[in-house]
């Protein structure tokens, strides 16, 4: 049995997360954690959240130091916000956890990324160049030998995976910039309470135009350029992330179908038959990735929808994924 913490376990991915792994039956839960001054300390899991009753009771114990997760813990998982994460690894690392980082808080090797895109000076910079990009489907080789795993961003997760298969075939255009127009639902925001997310205030806007973090996230790991804008839209779980690829000259419908051939049955990622698009409501709840596509090769134009639930493969089910491939245990993939 691997015995597995989380810290933020009150919150929409931490919760989601202490399910997953209550599930598993090669997987425990050492503890919950909340903030020390947390509203909700002392509280069951299964209070907040009452579809959780009798899987996940355990109380959410307030994290007045950050050694307490470690206890009688091999695994950590930080499902907080990036600059808390970002705080709290070294201390998990230092006791010989492994951790797996929700956040925004280890996904880039460059520290000046973070002052930059995250608003803060990253405590730990000498920990960034070791972590690794836990995006599942494209890192089972270092994940398997990772301490520290950041687990990628929700966006970035439906980006990537529509856009490195065809990356790795040499099909995106040299000179072209893909260009990612991605909705995702209210819950992407968190369970705090903020106008920004509360129901009369949510219709279907852009918001972080040219400057949303997830854009040199994307780029870094995909290693070309992108222009991404996120929407927020009016439903609770779910991203839509429509790339427009402008493919190499000569590009073929057999070249692309060959370029996702890469994710076969075992995977999580799916192909929808052509003509068909991924639909928000076919993902929500599910660790599944769904993709479409169609190309107009006069035009050297592709066009791929990718669906994923921000909450799952986007975050829980994608971390889950990371645990499980990283101690050597079956069904990740
Ligand atoms: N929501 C999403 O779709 C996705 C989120 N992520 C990332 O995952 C992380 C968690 O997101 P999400 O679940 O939405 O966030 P929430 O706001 O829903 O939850 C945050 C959790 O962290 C706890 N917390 C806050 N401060 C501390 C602290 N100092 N020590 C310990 N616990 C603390 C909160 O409890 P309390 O405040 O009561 O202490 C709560 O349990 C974020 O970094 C987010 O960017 C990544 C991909 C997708
Ligand atoms: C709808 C919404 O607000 N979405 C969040 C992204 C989700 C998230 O938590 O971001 P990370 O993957 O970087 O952790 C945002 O745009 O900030």
């Amino acid at each position: 049995m691997i015995k597995v913490a989380v810290i933020g376990g009150s919150g929409y991915t931490g919760a989601i997360l202490a399910k997953l792994i209550a599930q598993h039956n090669e997987l425990c839960l050492s503890g919950l954690y909340v903030s020390a001054g947390s509203a909700d300390k002392g509280k069951a899991l299964s209070s907040l959240y009452p579809e959780l009753m009798g899987q996940v009771d355990q109380p959410l114990l307030p994290l007045t130091d950050a050694a307490l997760a470690a206890i009688d813990a091999d695994a950590v998982c930080l499902a907080t916000e990036h600059h808390v994460s970002a705080q709290l690894a070294p201390t998990l690392l230092e006791h010989g956890c492994k951790v797996f980082d929700l956040s925004g808080g280890h996904r880039f090797a460059d520290a000046a990324v973070f002052p930059q895109f995250y608003g803060f000076d990253h405590p730990a910079p000498q920990l960034l160049t070791d972590a690794v990009y836990g995006l599942a489907e494209w890192a089972q080789a270092s994940l398997a030998q990772a301490a520290l795993i950041a687990v990628p961003g929700c966006y970035p997760t439906a980006s990537l995976l529509a856009l490195k298969p065809l990356k790795q075939k040499g099909l995106i255009s040299e000179q072209g910039v893909p260009v990612i127009n991605a909705v995702s639902g209210v819950s992407g925001a968190g369970r705090k309470a903020s106008l920004i997310s509360s129901f009369c205030n949510v219709s279907l806007t852009p918001y972080g135009v040219l400057g949303h973090r997830h854009q040199p996230e994307i780029e870094t790991q995909l290693d070309h350029p992108v222009v991404f804008t996120p929407h927020l839209g009016a439903f609770k779980r779910g991203i839509l992330a429509t790339v427009t690829v402008p493919v190499a000259p000569g590009t073929t419908e057999a070249d692309v179908a060959a370029a996702y051939a890469c994710y076969d049955a075992s995977s999580k990622v799916y192909q929808l038959p052509a003509g068909q698009w991924p639909k928000i409501d076919d993902v929500a709840g599910s660790d599944r990735c769904l993709l479409g596509w169609k190309l107009d090769s006069e035009r050297q134009v592709l066009v791929v929808a990718s669906a994923i639930d921000n909450l799952m493969k986007g975050a829980a089910s994608q971390a889950l994924q990371c645990i499980l491939i990283r101690f050597g245990i079956e069904g990740a993939l």
